[in-house]
C-alpha cells in the first residue's frame, strides 16, 4: 500500500507488479498518478490517523509505503508497534523525516553530522528573534512540507514577515511552526541515493549510486543529472553521512540523503526515506532505476546500483491553471537523440505544478542536460 501516488510512487508501484506485488494506491484526491496504474485505489485524508488506521485494517497489506512525507506518521509508529503494519523502511523513518525539526534534531545533535544552524520558531516574535541569533541570510521553511513549500530565503529583518506568511500559507499540514536555517554558500548540492537491502547470507548491506547533481529554484528542482564529479575527499564524507543517517533510520529500501559541498566540506540537509525526485534521472542513467531498487530493496531481493550512461532531467511544469490539460510537442522532444519524456497524467495543472519530466541519455553529462532542458521546452501544455 503506497501512502502518497504521485510520479514517483506511480513508478514504484510500476517496478513492483513487474515483480509479481499487488498494488493499493491511496492519495489525497482522485486519479493521482499511481492510482491510474495499481490494482486499485482509495482516496482519504491521509493526516487522518483515525482513517488511515482504518483502511490499514481493511485492506491488511503485507507492506505500507510511505511516497510522501505529510501522513499521520504517529498512527504508523502506533501500528507497527502493535505489529498490525510493516512501513517501509519503518514508522519511526517516516515519523521523523515528517517534520523537519524530528529528522535535523537526530541528524545535528545525536549523530553529530554537519548541518547548517538552525532555530524553530512558533509566532512572528519569536521568528524575528530566531533569524537574529542566526543571522543573514537565511533560510525559513515550515516544519511540514516540501518541494519548496513556503520556503523563503531572507536577505535582512525586512524579509521577516513575509516569510512568515509565506510559510503559514505553503505548509502541508499547518504546524505552525518553521525551521530558520543559516544559508550555506555551497558549491553544488547533490543527491546520494542510498540504498540498504538484504545480502544473500540476509544481512543489510548499503550501497550507494553515483552522485546525483542538481539545481533548485525556490526550493524545488528542476533540472537533476549523473553523475556529479566530486573529489575524492568530498564523496567519503558524502557516503559516511548517508551510511550514518540512513542507518540510524533503519530498514530496507531507497533513500534520498541531500547534502551541500563546497570544497572538500559537505553538510547534511534533509534525507527521504524513499525515492526522490531529483532521482527521476536514474530512469536514462541506471541499469536499476530508483524505483525497482526501492521495489527490490523493500521486497528483499537483491539490488544493483550501477550507472548505464551519464544523463539528465529536466522538469515540465503545468504553466497552465486548468483540469485535464494536454501537451505540444511530443513528436519534436522525442526526435532529439538519448530523449524520453514520462508525462505524469495529473488531472488538475497549476502553473507551478511538476507535470513531467524529460530524460536525457548522452555520453557526456553536459551534452544530457542541455538535450534534457532542450526537450523539456519543446513539451507545451496546451488548455484542454
Ligand atoms: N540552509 C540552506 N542553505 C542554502 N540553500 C538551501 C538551504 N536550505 C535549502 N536550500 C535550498 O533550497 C532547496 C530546497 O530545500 P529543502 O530540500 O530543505 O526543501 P524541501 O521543501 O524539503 O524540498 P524537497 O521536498 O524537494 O526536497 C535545497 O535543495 C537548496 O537548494
Ligand atoms: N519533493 C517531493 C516530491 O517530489 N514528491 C512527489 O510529488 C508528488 C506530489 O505532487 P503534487 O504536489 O503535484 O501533488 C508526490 O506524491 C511525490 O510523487
Ligand atoms: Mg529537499
Amino acid at each position: 500500500m503506497l501512502l502518497g501516488s504521485g510520479e514517483l510512487g506511480k513508478e514504484v508501484i510500476i517496478a513492483l507488479q513487474r515483480l509479481g506485488v499487488e498494488t493499493i494506491a491511496v492519495d489525497r484526491y482522485e486519479n493521482a498518478p499511481g492510482q491510474q496504474v495499481a490494482h486499485r485505489s482509495h482516496v482519504i485524508d491521509m493526516t487522518d490517523g483515525a482513517a488511515l488506521a482504518a483502511l490499514i485494517a481493511a485492506e491488511q497489506p503485507h507492506l505500507v509505503v510511505p511516497e510522501i512525507e505529510a501522513i499521520a506518521t504517529a498512527t504508523l509508529v502506533e501500528l507497527e508497534k502493535a505489529g498490525q503494519a510493516t512501513v517501509i523502511p519503518t514508522a519511526r523513518a517516516a515519523w521523523l523525516t515528517m517534520n523537519r525539526e524530528g529528522i535535523r534534531r537526530l541528524a545535528a545533535e545525536e549523530l553529530g553530522l554537519p548541518s547548517s544552524p538552525y532555530r524553530f520558531a512558533d509566532s512572528l516574535d519569536a521568528l524575528r528573534a530566531a533569524c537574529g541569533e542566526i543571522g543573514f541570510p537565511c533560510i525559513v521553511k515550515p516544519v511540514m512540507s516540501s518541494s519548496g513549500k513556503g520556503q523563503s530565503k531572507l536577505d535582512g529583518p525586512q524579509d521577516v514577515e513575509s516569510a512568515w506568511s509565506a510559510a503559514a500559507a505553503g505548509s502541508r499540514v499547518d504546524a505552525g511552526r518553521v525551521i530558520v536555517e543559516g544559508f550555506i554558500d555551497f558549491d553544488y548540492e547533490i543527491t546520494l541515493l542510498t540504498v540498504r537491502a538484504r545480502n544473500a547470507d540476509g544481512r543489510i548491506d548499503t550501497h550507494f549510486c553515483e552522485p546525483i547533481g542538481h539545481v533548485q529554484v525556490q526550493g524545488d528542482y528542476v533540472e537533476s543529472w549523473q553523475p556529479h564529479p566530486m573529489p575524492t575527499l568530498a564523496l567519503e564524507r558524502a557516503r559516511d553521512i548517508a551510511r550514518k543517517v540512513t542507518g540510524n533510520l533503519g530498514g530496507t529500501g531507497l533513500f534520498g540523503v541531500e547534502l551541500f559541498v563546497r570544497g572538500d566540506m559537505v553538510w547534511f540537509s534533509e534525507v527521504s526515506p524513499r525515492p526522490h525526485d531529483t532521482g527521476m534521472v536514474t530512469m536514462a542513467s541506471q541499469a536499476q532505476n530508483e524505483f525497482e531498487l526501492h521495489a527490490r530493496a523493500i521486497l528483499g531481493l537483491p539490488v544493483d546500483t550501477t550507472l548505464r550512461s551519464p544523463a539528465a532531467s529536466a522538469v515540465i511544469y503545468g504553466g497552465l491553471e486548468a483540469a485535464g490539460i494536454a501537451f505540444d510537442g511530443l513528436a519534436d522532444a522525442l526526435s532529439m537523440p538519448g530523449v524520453d519524456i514520462r508525462l505524469f497524467g495529473k488531472p488538475q495543472s497549476f502553473a507551478r505544478r511538476r507535470m513531467g519530466v524529460a530524460l536525457a541519455a548522452a555520453g557526456d553529462v553536459e551534452t544530457a542536460r542541455t538535450h534534457a532542458k532542450e526537450a523539456a521546452a519543446r513539451v507545451r501544455p496546451v488548455a484542454p
